[in-house]
C-alpha cells in the first residue's frame, strides 16, 4: 500500500470543543470525502494537518515519511492547499498574486496555470477584491492544480457554488485522478458531491471519527429498516443508530444489514441509505430525524 496521508491520533483542544484522536488514511489514486455537520472539527482537522495550529498530540505523515512539521517545507511543495480563509493580498490583480505565489514552488508549471485561467474565465488583470466568491475559488484550485502536486486537500471547495461551478469542479477531480500518483482530500457537507466522485469517506461528528471506510462498503453495510411499532423491542432497539417514530411505525438507520435482516426477518423493509441518511440519523440519534 502507497499511503499518501496518515492521520493518527491528532487532538487538539479549544474552550468548548474537543478534537478526539482523530485516525485516518488515504493511498494514493484515490477520492477521499470527509464530512460532518457544523461545527463537527473539519476545518479544525484540516488547519491541524496543514500545521496551521499547534496539535495537542498525534501525528500526521505525508508521502509515507514527510511529517508536517518536521519536513513541513518539502510535504508543502507536493501539496496543493484550497482553503476557504484566502490568505490573498486583495488589492493586487490575479496575475500579480499568481506571481507572488508561484515562486514559492520549485514545480511550478505556467502552462498548466494559464489552461486553468482560460478554461475558468478568470481575467487575469482583474484584483482579488473584485473577484466573486466562486471565481476566487477557482483561483485556489487553479493555483493549488499548477504545481505538480501529489496530494490535494481541499476545506469545503465547493460550498456556496452554484450547481455548475460546483459540477466543473468535481469533474476536474475526477480528471485528476487519471493519474494514479494522486490522491485527494476534500471536506464538505454536501454529501451528493461524494456520492459521484469519492472512493473513501471519513464522518466526523463532534469531535469524533464516526467511520472511515471506502464508500461502496458503507453503502452496503449501512441500511434503512422500516416497520411497525409492534416489533420494536430493546434487542431491535439496540442495533439502531438513529430512528424516526411515529404512530404507525418506525425508520431507522442500521449499520449491519445482515444481521438485522436474522434478527427481523421478513417482517420489515430495507432500503439502501444515501450519505445524507447516514449523516442525518448517526447526528441526530434516536431523536427524530
Ligand atoms: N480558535 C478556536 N478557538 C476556540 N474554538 C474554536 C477555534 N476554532 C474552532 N473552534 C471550535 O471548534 C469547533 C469545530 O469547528 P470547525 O471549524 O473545525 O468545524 P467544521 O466541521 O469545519 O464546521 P463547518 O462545517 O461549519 O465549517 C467549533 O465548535 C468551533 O467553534
Amino acid at each position: 500500500m502507497n499511503i499518501i496521508l496518515k492521520v493518527e491520533n491528532l487532538k487538539k483542544k479549544f474552550k468548548d470543543f474537543t478534537l478526539k484522536d482523530i485516525s485516518f488514511s488515504l493511498e494514493r489514486g484515490y477520492i477521499m470525502g470527509f464530512i460532518g455537520p457544523n461545527g463537527a472539527g473539519k476545518t479544525t482537522t484540516i488547519k491541524l494537518m496543514m500545521n496551521l495550529i499547534k496539535k495537542d498530540g498525534g501525528d500526521v505523515v505525508f508521502f509515507e515519511g514527510l511529517g508536517s512539521v518536521a519536513n513541513e517545507r518539502e510535504a508543502k511543495q507536493r501539496i496543493g492547499f484550497v482553503y476557504d480563509e484566502n490568505y490573498y493580498y486583495d488589492d493586487l490583480t490575479v496575475q500579480e498574486m499568481k506571481y507572488i505565489i508561484a515562486r514559492f514552488y520549485r514545480n511550478w508549471d505556467e502552462a498548466v496555470f494559464q489552461k486553468y485561467l482560460k478554461r475558468f474565465e478568470l481575467p487575469p488583470r482583474k484584483k482579488i477584491k473584485d473577484l466573486s466568491r466562486g471565481m476566487k475559488m477557482k483561483f485556489s484550485i487553479a493555483l493549488a492544480l499548477s504545481h505538480h502536486a501529489e496530494l490535494i486537500i481541499m476545506d469545503e471547495p465547493t460550498s456556496g457554488l452554484d450547481p455548475v461551478f460546483r459540477a466543473e469542479i468535481l469533474e476536474i477531480l475526477s480528471d485528476l485522478m487519471q493519474d494514479e500518483h494522486m490522491g485527494v482530500f476534500f471536506s464538505t457537507h454536501i454529501t451528493k458531491d461524494l456520492e459521484k466522485i469519492a472512493d473513501y469517506i471519513t464522518f466526523i461528528n463532534r469531535g469524533e471519527i464516526v467511520l472511515s471506510d471506502a464508500k461502496d462498503a458503507i453503502l452496503e453495510s449501512y441500511g434503512i429498516v422500516k416497520g411497525g411499532r409492534e416489533l420494536m423491542d430493546a434487542d431491535v432497539r439496540k442495533e439502531f443508530i438513529g430512528i424516526r417514530e411515529n404512530e404507525f411505525g418506525f425508520e431507522a438507520l442500521i449499520r449491519d444489514v445482515k444481521k438485522v435482516k436474522r434478527v427481523l426477518e421478513s417482517n420489515v423493509v430495507f432500503e439502501r441509505p444515501t450519505l445524507d441518511d447516514i449523516m442525518l440519523y448517526t447526528v441526530r440519534g434516536n431523536n427524530d430525524v
